[in-house]
């Protein structure tokens, strides 16, 4: 059935409420192949606020961004396109193809991708105090290894399997995977597998430069303390996250992305159901295989994922068949209300203007 028509004025009045709870920009794109994949898609574009305080210049949703977590999704395509390849099977455990990395032979690739390791999320000790914390990292340069250690420092949270619990740790597994296996940095990888087949030019993987390239909005981080200044965060390496959440790319390039891997052009179509076998997330959420699925109001269920890097929040779904596609953002982090406030953009635009 043919999806309702977005809601572009309450979209629109989203991001007006976000700035006003903190966010200096808010922006957000919609890509609608409503009818076919030969017809020109099309394209809504909202934006509000600024992309950089200092010169109070406006935000576009041209400009590229840091993606975070979104950074996931591509990962896991690149694993599972090897997989499709014969060189990676999924329910075989990661020490077999990096041998004494983990502490528990039964931990295997598939819940790695899956959330489901137990492998603790060095993050929360990274992070316990926000601006702190990121200050002490944002010009450092980590190995995979060493924020493997960082990890193997405490329990796990579950035995191998048993339970969904999120941790970045499991994505610095997945690059050591992607480097292990083809020889070849991840960059190479997103590139010759994703960026370039797709035509991404906003997407790149600079890693350990900190600047965003070309032009580009300024994230702000939110300290912990109510009122306190915000942060500029824009320019870091993002060394702490890597193939967990170091990419770089804009609301376009996450639709063209997410359009082509729900629309089948990314992935055999085994591999894809791989992606999406769907185990619980929290109430009215899924996750997949570096995949999240969120069930909306109306009934629909949207797919792809969330990211939330210092001074930025992205939110990058689509319908199930992938013809329409949103991405929005918003230029702060650490903010509850701005992140509660973007998640209800996916209503608005894929549950549309309620009938109530
Ligand atoms: C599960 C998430 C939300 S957290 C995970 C990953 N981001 C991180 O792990 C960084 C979290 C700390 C960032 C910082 N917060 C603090 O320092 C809090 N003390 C801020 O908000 O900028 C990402 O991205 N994922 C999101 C995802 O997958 O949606």
């Amino acid at each position: 059935a043919a999806l309702p028509t977005p809601d572009t004025a309450a979209l629109g009045g989203l991001l007006r409420t976000a700035l006003a709870q903190g966010a200096p920009g808010a922006m957000a794109r919609i890509d609608d192949h409503r009818l076919s994949w030969d017809d020109h898609a099309t394209v809504y574009r909202a934006m509000e606020g600024v992309a950089d305080r200092a010169t109070r210049a406006v935000i576009d949703t041209a400009d590229r961004v840091r993606i975070g977590s979104v950074t996931k999704t591509f990962s896991t395509v690149v694993l599972l396109q090897l997989a499709a390849e014969g060189r990676l099977r999924l329910d075989t455990p990661v020490n077999h193809y990096l041998p004494g990395l983990l502490p528990d032979d039964r931990i295997t690739v598939r819940h790695v991708l899956g959330h489901r390791s137990g492998l603790y999320d060095y993050t929360n000790d990274m992070f316990a105090q926000t601006v702190p914390g990121f200050e002490a990292v944002r010009t450092k340069v980590f190995t995979y290894r060493q924020l493997v250690t960082r990890s193997l420092q405490h329990p796990r949270t579950n035995a191998p399997g048993a339970a969904y619990a999120y941790s970045n740790t499991n994505f610095v597994v997945a690059g050591l995977l992607i480097e292990k296996l083809t020889g070849h940095p991840v960059r190479t990888e997103y590139e010759n597998r994703i960026i370039k087949p797709l035509k991404l030019q906003d997407t790149f993987y600079v890693h350990p430069d900190t600047r965003i390239p070309g032009r580009h909005a300024h994230g702000y981080l939110t300290p912990d303390a109510k009122g306190a200044a915000l942060v500029d965060a824009t320019d870091q390496t993002v060394s702490w996250a890597q193939s967990a959440g170091a990419l770089i790319s804009s609301t376009r390039d996450l639709n063209t992305f997410l359009s082509a891997l729900l629309g089948g052009r990314l992935l055999p179509a085994a591999q894809r159901a791989e992606m999406e076998r769907w185990l619980p997330a929290g109430t009215g959420q899924a996750y997949g295989l570096g995949l999240r699925r969120r069930d909306l109001s109306c009934g629909v269920s949207v797919y792809g994922h969330t990211g939330a890097v210092q001074g930025f929040y992205t939110y990058a779904f689509a319908s199930k068949d992938g013809r329409r596609s949103l991405t929005a953002v918003a230029t702060t982090s650490n903010n509850g209300a701005v992140h509660a406030t973007m998640l209800r953009t996916l209503e608005s635009v894929f549950c549309g203007r309620r009938s109530t």
